[in-house]
């Protein structure tokens, strides 16, 4: 068979387009009696699969003819309108996306140029640091913690005049952070003096912990008359990431190249999954959502308990307020990539935390998601995790 030098072949981009850390780990964890606390999977015991069988059934009877051809690029009119009515905005600002994931990658298509500066938070969920890269943009970063991005920090980078700022302001993915309000005022004060555009990452707006949501840049953009941020949220963590439906919601102009980009991407998000998560919101959200939330507390609690137990006092994590993740910092000097290897012998897996870093560093953090295993292999997988630190502080 005659070979090609495929590397020769390839565009300039393609050398910026990298591999996904998380898509490579998971398939290790597809090996028997691995544990894992990798991918932020959702509780496949949440995903309401009785329902969708019977609604994706009722729907391709009734509306075969429209579930199954061509649709609009916005999205299907009612769940639009059902987006709209429940984030108190007007349909025309809604646009329904194959997962967040794809708007992430419809903003760097839209805003970022080769060299031009973007701001992230160190760390920052590499799904959007991976989407960014291929538009071979500059990134800035702010570190940041519990409580959200480092303001002093950020007032000093914002000099920079990145072509927008990605926050994660709700149980930030991988730190766990959640910004408290006064921070997030503060935030817009200095985005608005700018004029500087903020796209705001709402992937985990229902999973909190305690008894309300912080309201969102958003709301607080909206409120203060200013149009300079984008909202991003998504079903995949409230009803099934498998569905790939998310939205986003933005001004009008900026709403319509987000959509003449998606156009030449993919002509719509798929309709049949559109109008079954719309048929499967409709009824008992709510109920639903409540349910999502405590699931989540009890495994966060179940991890954080085992931590507690088996972590060497050495080692420093975060005790999340909501989201799907807590944050780990090794003692200075220890490699979380050697910990996963010793892990993986003793079948658990978690994400190194350095591909979290767009501009390097945090070789001794790591994320674990508590999402997907039930508690009892939480707390069998935090004992694994223990003994393979063990093993690394013990010096051979
Ligand atoms: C902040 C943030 N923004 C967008 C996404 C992607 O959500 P979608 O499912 O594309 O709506 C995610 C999902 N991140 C998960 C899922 C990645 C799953 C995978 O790559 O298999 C993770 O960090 O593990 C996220 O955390």
């Amino acid at each position: 068979m005659k070979t090609l030098e495929w590397r020769a072949l390839f565009g300039q981009g393609a050398e910026r387009i990298q591999a996904s850390t998380i898509r490579e780990l998971l398939k290790l964890t597809q090996r028997p009696g691995i544990i894992s606390f990798a991918g932020g999977l959702p509780a496949p015991e949440l995903f309401p699969k009785a329902e969708a069988a019977e609604k994706a059934a009722e729907i391709l009877k009734e509306k075969g003819e429209v579930a199954l051809q061509y649709g609009p690029t916005e999205g299907y009119l009612p769940l639009r309108a059902f987006v709209a009515e429940w984030l108190g905005v007007e349909v025309e600002e809604v646009l329904i996306t194959t997962g967040s994931q794809q708007a992430l990658d419809l903003l760097g298509k839209v805003f970022l140029d080769e060299g031009a500066p973007v701001l992230l938070e160190a760390p920052s969920y590499l799904g959007a640091i991976q989407a960014f890269r291929a538009y071979g943009p500059r990134f800035l970063t702010v570190p940041t913690g519990e409580e959200g991005p480092d303001l002093e920090a950020l007032a000093e980078v914002l000099k920079e005049g990145p072509r927008f700022l990605y926050l994660i302001p709700s149980f930030q993915n991988p730190s766990g952070g959640l910004m408290p309000l006064w921070a997030r005022e503060r935030l817009l004060e200095m985005v608005m003096e700018k004029g500087l555009l903020v796209v705001e990452d709402d992937a985990y707006r229902e999973l909190y912990f305690g008894e309300s949501r912080v309201k969102s840049l958003f709301e607080l953009a909206r409120e203060a008359g200013y149009p300079g941020v984008i909202y991003l949220s998504s079903f995949s963590k409230i009803l099934a990431p498998g569905l790939r439906v998310a939205f986003a919601v933005a001004h009008p102009e900026a709403l319509l190249k987000l959509t003449q980009a998606k156009q030449g991407v993919d002509l719509h998000t798929p309709v049949l999954n559109q109008i079954l998560v719309l048929e499967l919101l409709k009824e008992g959200l709510l109920e639903h959502l409540s349910r999502v939330r405590r699931v989540y507390r009890d495994k966060a609690q179940a991890m954080l308990e085992a931590l507690e137990k088996e972590m060497p006092k050495e080692v420093a994590f975060t005790r999340p307020k909501g989201g799907m993740f807590v944050w780990m910092e090794l003692p200075q000097g220890l490699s979380a990539e050697a910990l996963f290897h010793k892990a993986l012998e003793e079948k658990v897996a978690f994400v190194p935390g350095g591909p979290f870093f767009a501009l390097g560093g945090g070789e001794n953090t790591l994320r674990l998601s508590y999402a997907t295993m039930d508690q009892a292999a939480i707390a069998e997988g935090v004992r694994r995790l223990g003994k393979a630190l063990r093993a690394l502080l013990t010096p051979a």
